[in-house]
């Protein structure tokens, strides 16, 4: 059995959840479980705190484990990320009250708080500036009115946290995250659990390919067939059939959800008709 770390609470748990159902894969019916066994596709979820996931797959305990990116550079374990998963998106910045620094040159001797202590100690010293880093578990913004820290660094998303401490980034995004698979580094290929980690992974591409594609199908004259092709290229190369009436095809590709209607105005404007996009439900690429 494949054995797999999957966040059991915070931004990644649902999210994560969501992705290995429809994938195909049995997910735990209560918050609470912490082990679910799939026979079926001869897979076992375990629900571990999403900071301890690169430390369990690092180990070899686990053979895959879904995370975030800034968590995996945190922590320092070894392991690897094999596919990005495209949920749980944040970028880490520094952050303090207006004015009070313009980049990291200006931390020397100052104190940041923070809850990813492994990632700004290492960005500190890859820049020779000499700051201290207290950490906290987590509403690090508070520890500024606090006066535990002058600077923060910590996941921004949409910035509504800061701006309702009253604080302001400064200075270069320190890393931009998303949830990813990841295995432990270097691991040689095992006969047994390599297959079932390919097609793992082949399941999650199907999930994210169907999340951001539609189906396009439309019909268009055949002078006009190059002009819609290199709108909608498909993947590999768009399916293209006879119509009953002469001079007429149907052409059917893979385009990006959010190019859709773009490419339908387009596909209009050089005369092709009956447009029409379908959802795709899953895939293998
Ligand atoms: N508001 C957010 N938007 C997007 N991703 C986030 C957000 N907050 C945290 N993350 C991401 O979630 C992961 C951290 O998960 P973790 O469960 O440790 O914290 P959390 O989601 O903040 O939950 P909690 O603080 O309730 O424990 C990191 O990869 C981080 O980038
Ligand atoms: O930019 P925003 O959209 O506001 O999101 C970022 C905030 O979300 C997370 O906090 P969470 O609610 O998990 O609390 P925590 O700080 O205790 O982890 C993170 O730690 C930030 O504080
Ligand atoms: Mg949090």
């Amino acid at each position: 059995m494949l054995r797999i770390a999957v966040p059991n609470k915070g931004s990644l748990s649902g999210p994560a959840g969501d992705m290995l159902h429809e994938a195909g894969y049995q997910q735990r019916r209560e918050s609470k479980e912490l082990r679910v066994v799939d026979p079926t596709n001869e897979v076992e979820f375990f629900y571990l705190r999403p900071r301890d996931i690169a430390i369990y797959v690092s180990s070899g305990k686990l053979d895959i484990g879904i995370t975030g990116r800034d968590l995996l550079i945190d922590s320092g374990a070894d392991a690897e990320e094999i596919l990005p998963l495209g949920f749980a998106r944040s970028t880490f910045r520094f952050a303090g009250r207006p004015g009070t620094a313009d980049g990291i040159e200006d931390l020397g001797g100052r104190t940041v708080a923070t809850s990813y202590e492994g990632i700004v100690a290492a960005h500190l010293a890859d820049r020779g500036v000499d700051a201290s880093v207290v950490h906290l578990d987590g509403a690090v913004e508070t520890a500024i009115e606090l006066g535990v820290a002058e600077v923060i660094a910590d996941v921004v998303e949409t910035g509504t946290s800061l701006r309702n401490a009253g604080l302001e980034v400064f200075g270069e995004p320190i890393m931009k995250s998303e949830a990813i698979v990841i295995r432990r580094s270097g691991a040689e290929p095992d006969e047994t659990t390599e297959p079932k980690v390919q097609q793992f992974l082949r399941r999650l591409q199907g999930v994210l390919v169907a999340r951001t594609y539609v189906m396009m199908d439309y019909d268009c004259r055949v002078e006009q067939l190059e002009k819609a092709v290199a709108l909608t290229p498909g993947l590999e190369s768009p399916t293209v059939s006879p119509l009953h009436n002469e001079g007429w095809v149907a052409v059917r590709a893979m385009v990006p959800s959010k190019e859709a209607q773009r490419i339908m105005d387009d596909l209009y404007e050089i005369g092709a008709r009956a447009i029409l996009t379908t959802a795709i439900h899953a895939c293998r690429l």
